[in-house]
């Protein structure tokens, strides 16, 4: 019988400190969900005391996932513990995450402490923490360059007070496989009292070494790895669960332990996040990357058509992609299109909303002539999230360019049900397009990021176009697809109108209120 290793997921919290990733508390209950169906053991939904904000999305989370645990993270003061405590109280299963810097470099230069008082924080942190939860993890933060003498006193105190779950965060992705093995193998060996606890890692990607470090910590003893969806987070990221969990499955003659993760939930759950952040995957990115199953040349196919083991160490629809091609084109019925995206893992929630995805199947279908999955999971992604915000529909669009002549269009949009047009000229015809709408909703945001990817190869590819608007300080990202990147653009732009409204940013803008013909 092999052991478990605890996957715990921070997606909705370190996945959130990326640049620009910021979730709307909708969107981050619409991720716990899919973490829950993918059987992920912790959630930890964010940093309580952050903002009301982030409060208010951890609680949601909280009302509403009853199988993971959930976790809120929280300094090691009472006034963050207590916020975090209040927040996850709803959940059934709950955690909370303390945390202090250990290593010199914070203690004196960030912190301005003794590591005396750091010892102490620590300690009463988990001591207040206990008065609320029995399950509370201690995180020495920036474990990864601490002394490791100095990290035996604390983390033998924070099991004294009472932590269940000791993590050793490697805080600047500074370590390297073989040092973090054996720093978490000597940590358990020599901490009279590590039997009391899970011994947890919670690696970043600075060096591309995340993935490597948590599973040789997890060879050496550490029982839970902390991780990210498309290995999201902090600058260049955390560990990706994706990775990890695959690694632990395809060499499981090295490991002697296994997950609870339901891997055919992968792949949903990875496109969910990428369209809610705005981050998209690379097409080589391992196991979730659109050509992670793709064989390209001669040699290759050849072996994989006669034996698929020949270049295939996991099987495709292990993950939530399809082994075989989809072959789904203008002639498919409703019936085949519904089946095969239930094969993706997606259901449709109502009749009207099979209806609508499979009409854009339709037009689709029209102008490319194979439909691969990619772009049915974009089509799917854009149809929910449409009818969860559309406030703003995009009606009728054209657009001119000419050598020589600046580049106009004019575009038709539903606003509140009003049919409203305008036209605008600009730099380009996507900027032109951007102006017009401009014209009618009259946001005033700022234009963050334009940004195009291929969801397939070829000239009658969908484009992906993802679009950052910010305005009174808040940032959001729409998406949008289709195999003209003018109208991707347009589909984009009035995504992100939608969420801006969705985020009552502009439900007090006057303007926007008197939007009309
Ligand atoms: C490694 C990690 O990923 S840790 C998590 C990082 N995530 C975040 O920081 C996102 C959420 N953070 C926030 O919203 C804000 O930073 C808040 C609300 C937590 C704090 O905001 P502010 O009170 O304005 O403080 P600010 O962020 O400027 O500075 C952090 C303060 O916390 C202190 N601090 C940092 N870590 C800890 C800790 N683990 N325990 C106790 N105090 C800490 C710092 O020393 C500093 O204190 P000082 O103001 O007395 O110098
Ligand atoms: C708070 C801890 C777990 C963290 O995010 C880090 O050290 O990177």
């Amino acid at each position: 019988m092999k052991d478990t290793l605890i996957i715990f997921d921070t997606t909705l919290r370190d996945g959130e400190q990326s640049p620009g990733a910021s979730m709307t508390q909708d969107e981050k209950v619409r991720i716990a969900k899919a973490l829950e169906r993918m059987k992920v053991d912790v959630i930890e939904a964010g940093f309580a005391a952050a903002s009301n904000g982030d409060f208010a999305a951890v609680r949601a989370v909280a009302q509403c996932i009853t199988e993971s645990v959930v976790c809120s993270l929280a300094r090691a003061n009472a006034a963050d513990i207590t916020k975090a405590a209040e927040a996850i109280a709803p959940a059934p299963r709950k955690r909370i995450h303390t945390f202090i810097a250990t290593s010199p470099i914070h203690m004196e230069k960030k912190l301005r402490m003794h590591p005396d008082q750091v010892v102490q924080a620590a300690v009463g942190a988990v001591k207040l923490a206990r008065t609320f939860t029995d399950d509370v993890e201690f995180s020495c933060e920036d474990a990864g360059r601490s002394e490791p003498d100095f990290l035996c006193r604390i983390i033998e105190a924070a099991i004294d007070a009472g932590a269940r779950t000791i993590n050793i965060p490697d805080t600047v992705g500074y370590t390297l496989p073989h040092m973090f093995g054996e720093l978490i193998r000597s940590l358990i060996e020599r901490i009279p009292n590590a039997h009391k606890a899970v011994f947890s890692v919670h690696c970043h990607n600075d060096l591309g070494l995340a993935v490597a470090n948590s599973l040789a910590a997890a060879l050496n003893g550490a029982r839970q790895i902390e991780c990210t969806i498309n290995g999201l987070g902090e600058r260049a990221g955390n560990a990706a669960l994706e990775e990890i969990v695959m690694a632990i499955r395809t060499r499981a003659d090295v490991f002697p332990f296994d997950t609870r993760i339901d891997t055919t939930q992968i792949v949903p759950t990875s496109r969910l996040v990428s369209g809610i952040t705005g981050f998209p995957v690379q097409p080589n990115k391992a196991i979730v990357g659109a050509n992670a199953f793709a064989h390209e040349s001669g040699i290759h196919q050849d072996g994989v058509l006669k034996h698929r083991q020949t270049y295939e160490i996991m099987r495709a629809e292990d993950v939530g992609w399809s082994a075989n091609r989809l072959v789904l084109g203008k002639h498919s019925g409703r019936a085949a299109f519904r089946a095969r995206l239930e094969e993706l893992g997606y259901t449709f929630k109502s009749d009207a909303e099979l209806a609508e995805a499979f009409a854009r199947f339709k037009d689709l279908a029209d102008k490319k002539h194979e439909i691969f999955d990619e772009d049915l999971q974009a089509l799917v992604s854009e149809t929910q999230h449409a009818q969860a915000h559309e406030r703003v529909q995009l009606l009728e669009l054209e657009a001119m360019s000419k050598t020589g002549v600046r580049p106009v269009a004019r575009v038709a949009l539903l606003v509140d049900g009003q049919r409203c047009e305008a036209q605008a000229q600009g730099d380009g015809p996507v900027d032109a397009v951007f102006a017009a709408i401009e014209n009618i909703v009259k946001t005033g945001a700022k234009l963050l990021l334009f940004s195009v990817n291929n969801i397939t190869t070829g000239t009658d590819a969908q484009g992906e176009v993802t679009v950052r608007l910010a305005r009174e300080g808040r940032t959001v990202n729409g998406q949008g697809a289709d195999t003209d990147i003018v109208i991707a653009s347009a589909k984009a732009y009035v995504n992100a109108v939608n969420r801006l409204s969705a985020a009552s940013v502009l439900r007090a803008h006057p303007q926007f209120e008197s939007a009309g013909p």
